[in-house]
């Protein structure tokens, strides 16, 4: 049941006793070695429910894991009664108990209808249907600026849920974008970010997108109220607002308060969370930059993931089966992160994306019944594109201290076949012997072999790889809409299992709070020295070395 402490659960105790018995015999180099069929055992391919193109292999072999290890597990999603919770999820109860909300991310691409009694879900195709039109006029040159002249660049004002996914998948998808079409994407509330967008912006031709759930949010709205007024500076009349601002948010009082026009306003719902959003008004952008087309293409991967996660057994529910592996890793081997590696360039972002993604669903320490939990919850994500992180972090992964479970994911196929695909098939030699080196590494008598009878003990111990460090890897044919999609839903349904089984709210950000109280007050005392009051000595200290050395 959801809110339980998880260490309560029988298999939770269980995991603790196999752990404790036979983490030190459980050897990859041996697992493979005593189980030639292992791949075939804990490898699954997806193929969505809806259309047959949108396929990948998941391999989960190299994980140190065995079928009674994975079953105590799965027995451990059984006690946590997570398929309840799904089902809660889907019928739009409102699981988000602290702020009395449904979750449902799930009915912004519900092209199945799924049943779910929620205000707001039959909106949603009004919605998208305003979406495709706007996009469609825009892309088209139909939608003019205030002097007449298409628009060519677009520039999303947003932050966290409203930037993350967007900029994810737009680079993501770049292959299939209007190469005429520049987006820009501003988050920070650092001036640079704006200043230098502005600095490559014409505003007779660019398209201001105000992404902001709440429309309150301090960095977002302060963003858009400087870029209304660079507009205006050029424009004059305010009327010529509306051809080059739109608003994406839940709340229509604080859009038209801002000055833009209801017709210009894309909503979305409370039961949206901002890191689920993209799928929603949010993603705007996404359609500018790739058409409405391939975002609906976007929806539909994700849809059939939500088909498959809603209806398929556990020991096959790829969601499940990651979520399980990474508490596996993360509440029984101690680990502190989990890394993602996408070896493919256009990826570059997905880790950026899920650090929101997961680590504000599941940065948690208290369990939706109250209790401070007494096991680990929410990993740190990261993870950079491959080869990159090859030359960068990949010798601590391999030869640290620490344990660092890898997913690597990849396309068969690239989409830029240069070289004739040399540097595709470079690019896959390594995502395949990455995984290789960490899970059977390189042994003392393999080095000395290599070095030879005079190399020292110290040299020789260096070039040790230990190996059995685990990963998953995830292979698709091509990076499409749809597949991103249902690899995004994937991850979001993973994170959804995890925190059902930690007994944590997933689905509000509590943690984001404090600072920006302190910080709007800090904000009222920046002028003078004797403005500084009510702080320990180091941010007094600080402040007061701001305004000894700022130069305004
Ligand atoms: O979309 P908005 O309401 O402007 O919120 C932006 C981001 O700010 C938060 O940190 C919440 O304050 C994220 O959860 C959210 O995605």
């Amino acid at each position: 049941m959801s809110g339980r402490l998880a260490s309560e659960y029988p298999s939770w105790k269980k995991l603790q006793q196999i752990h404790e018995s036979e983490h030190s015999k459980l050897l990859l180099k041996d697992l493979f070695a005593q189980d030639p069929s292992r791949f075939s055992k804990f490898s699954k391919e997806y193929v969505s429910p809806d259309d047959s193109s949108v396929t990948f292999l998941l391999d989960y072999s190299k994980n140190l894991i065995t079928e009674p290890i994975l079953n105590t597990l799965l027995s451990l999603v059984k006690e946590a009664d997570v398929e309840t919770y799904r089902d809660k999820m889907f019928a739009g109860e409102h699981i988000n108990t602290s702020e009395d909300r449904a979750v449902l991310h799930v009915a912004l691409r519900n092209f199945d209808e799924f049943k779910i009694a929620e205000a707001g879900v039959s909106e949603v195709s009004d919605v998208l249907a305003h979406m495709k039109e706007f996009s469609n006029a825009v892309r088209s040159g139909t939608h003019k600026g205030y002097t007449g002249k298409p628009i060519n660049t677009i520039v999303n004002i947003g932050i966290g849920g409203s930037d993350l996914g967007p900029v994810m998948i737009t680079e993501a998808l770049k292959a299939y974008s209007k190469r005429d079409l520049t987006a820009h994407f501003v988050s920070n509330i650092d001036g640079t970010h704006m200043a230098e967008t502005l600095r490559v912006c014409d505003p007779e031709t660019t398209l201001f997108i105000v992404a902001s759930k709440t429309f309150t949010t301090q960095e977002t709205i302060t963003n858009a109220e400087t870029a209304r007024d660079w507009f205006l500076a050029a424009a004059k009349d305010k009327a010529h607002v509306a051809k080059h601002f739109v608003a994406l948010s839940t709340n229509t009082k604080a859009v038209t308060e801002f000055g833009i026009a209801k017709e210009n306003m894309f909503a979305f719902w409370d039961w949206v969370g901002g890191r689920y959003s993209l799928w929603s008004a949010i993603g705007l952008s996404i359609c500018l930059v790739i058409g409405y087309d391939n975002f609906e293409q976007l929806l539909k991967g994700a849809h059939g993931m939500d088909k498959h996660f809603k209806t398929t057994p556990l020991e096959s529910n790829l969601p499940v089966l990651l979520a399980v592996i990474g508490i596996w890793y993360n509440d029984f081997y101690g680990a502190q992160t989990h890394c993602l590696l996408p070896y493919d360039q256009y990826l570059h972002k997905f880790a950026d994306y899920f650090q929101q993604g997961d680590m504000e669903s599941n940065g948690k320490t208290v369990t939706k019944g109250g209790h401070r939990v007494n096991y680990q919850t929410g990993p740190i994500i990261w993870g950079a594109a491959g080869t990159n992180g090859q030359h960068s972090f990949y010798q601590l992964i391999h030869q640290g201290t620490k344990l660092i479970p890898c997913d690597f994911l990849a396309p068969a196929t690239t989409l830029n076949p240069i070289h004739n695909s040399k540097h595709h098939r470079i690019l896959l030699s390594n995502y395949f012997a990455q995984p290789e080196a960490l899970a059977f590494g390189k042994t003392e008598e393999q080095v000395k072999q290599e070095l030879g009878a005079n190399a020292s003990e110290a040299l020789i111990k260096s070039k040790v790889f230990e190996g059995n460090k685990p990963s998953n890897s995830i292979m698709f044919p091509k990076l499409t809409p749809a597949t991103l999609g249902a690899l995004i839903a994937l991850y979001e349904h993973k994170i959804f299992v995890q925190g059902v089984v930690w007994g944590i709210n997933s689905f509000d950000q509590m943690g984001v709070e404090l600072g920006k109280v302190l910080a709007k007050n800090i904000l009222a005392q920046l002028g003078t020295p004797q403005d500084v009051k009510g702080h320990d000595s180091s941010t007094t200290g600080l402040i007061h070395y701001y305004q000894k050395h700022r130069q305004e």
